[in-house]
């Protein structure tokens, strides 16, 4: 340990979930393993995790040094700082007339293909300015951060021009610039074909490819690109054209894949080398093996087949029984999921999709870090890593998802500085 002084030392730790391990994402059984610690401690300097692990070892591993402040963690649960793999941050507008029209039994897709959902949220992102959808996106961000998220993709694809993709990117970039929380950015332009390519999807295909990719490139907005692969959205060929265009670029490649459908989309996904595929409530159990030759990560969205009225969920014990490395999300988005809260994702992770306490927090540390490229920097306290970390009103890891619809969170540690004490933000 090289460091001249302890800035935090978060002690009296009652469980520390430390997610320690192989560093590569988690699959299979490995799910299982959250490696706690009781009575813990973690030491932090330069933002850094010095030492972490008993409270007795980490402070003879750190004595002589200087302390300069302690936290009290009072017996309590403290797990890696939570990490959001998909959500669509950056919007205008709100949807909550598709309540209505759900309830009506009108379906997600047919609501698109009339002009709303997706493209509902298109015009009001155009008509929004940047300082607008900063100020939007920056609330909702303060809302994940309260509720344990530490760090947070967000796609573009409200905006379907090249200028209002830009505009989103911009948006994404200042929020990483200016919030505590670390932002990682997706271009998602082909999200839906805009009403003005009704009818010639050829066409912006060619835009996306042709004008849009190079663009975002150019102006380092982001690193990784998605597609909405979906029956009456992009087909898997026209998914395959564009992901391996922005392959060619540079790009990371993630695949919104068999939502709805069973389109091929998992498979493609394992074709591709996708880092992550999302979704695949449809998806088959030969797309499975193909994403698990290739490695891919399956982020699954219970959140959102909940709202949705899905009568199925994705098949995540079968994913986890083929060794998958599953990951979870709040695919935070104001259609198919207007929810900030990791912890309500938990819930919905143990009782629609089967998974146990500990593979829920395993899919939104670890393998959700590796889900966006941050699995050597987050997703598990280890020294050497960032310390993000959060300290829960809670005796337990069960706790979290077992006492559903309130917000545990205490206290949100950010690089190493609290962000969140008392439930309240205090950056
Ligand atoms: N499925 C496609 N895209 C988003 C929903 C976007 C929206 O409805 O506005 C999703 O991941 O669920
Ligand atoms: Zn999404």
């Amino acid at each position: 340990m090289n460091v001249q002084q302890i800035d935090l030392l978060v002690y009296n730790i009652g469980s520390l979930v430390t997610m320690q391990g192989h560093p590569g994402p988690r699959a299979g059984e490995s799910m299982s393993n959250v490696a706690a610690v009781k009575n813990g401690a973690v030491a932090i300097a330069d933002g850094k995790i010095a030492a972490v692990g008993p409270e007795k070892e980490v402070r003879d591993k750190i004595s002589g040094l200087t302390i300069i402040e302690e936290l009290d963690a009072q017996g309590r649960l403290v797990t890696p700082g939570l990490v959001d793999p998909h959500t669509h941050l950056v919007h205008g507008g709100s949807r909550e007339h598709e309540l209505t029209l759900k309830l009506q039994g009108v379906s997600y897709l047919d609501i698109l293909a009339q002009g709303g959902g997706i493209l509902s949220t298109v015009r009001a992102t155009r008509q929004s300015t940047e300082e607008e959808l900063y100020q939007k996106a920056r609330t909702s961000l303060d809302i994940m951060m309260l509720h344990g998220a530490t760090t947070v993709e967000a796609k573009s694809g409200y905006g379907l021009t090249v200028e209002d993709e830009l505009k989103q990117l911009r948006v994404a970039k200042q929020l990483n610039d200016t919030h505590p929380a670390d932002i990682v950015s997706t271009f998602m332009g082909a999200h839906a074909v805009p009403t003005e390519y009704k009818g010639r999807p050829e066409d912006y295909v060619k835009l996306v490819i042709h004008e849009m990719l190079p663009e975002v490139k150019q102006q380092g907005l982001a690193e990784f690109c998605d597609v909405f692969c979906e029956h009456g959205v992009f087909t898997v060929d026209e998914s395959r054209r564009i992901l391996t265009a922005a392959q060619e670029m540079g790009f990371g490649c993630k695949i919104h894949a068999d939502e709805i459908e069973p389109m091929g989309g998992a498979q493609l996904a394992g074709e591709l080398k996708c880092i992550s595929a999302e979704h695949l409530l449809a998806a088959t159990d030969e797309g499975f093996e193909r994403m698990r030759e290739a490695g891919v990560i399956a982020v699954c969205l219970p959140a959102t087949s909940f709202n949705l009225r899905l009568q199925k969920h994705a098949r995540a014990r079968k994913m986890i029984e083929m060794g998958l490395p599953v990951s979870l999300s709040t695919d935070y988005n104001p259609g198919s999921s207007p929810t900030e809260s990791l912890q309500l994702v938990m819930t919905l992770g143990c009782l629609n999709l089967g998974m146990t306490p500990e593979e829920v927090i395993t899919a939104l540390t670890i393998n959700a870090a590796h889900a966006i490229g941050r699995g050597d920097t987050i997703g598990s306290l280890e020294a050497g890593k960032q310390a993000d970390l959060v300290i829960y009103n809670a005796p337990s890891l069960a706790y979290l998802p077992y006492h559903f619809g309130i917000n545990h969170v205490d206290t949100v540690i950010k690089k190493g500085k609290t962000v969140v004490s008392n439930g309240q933000l205090v950056y």
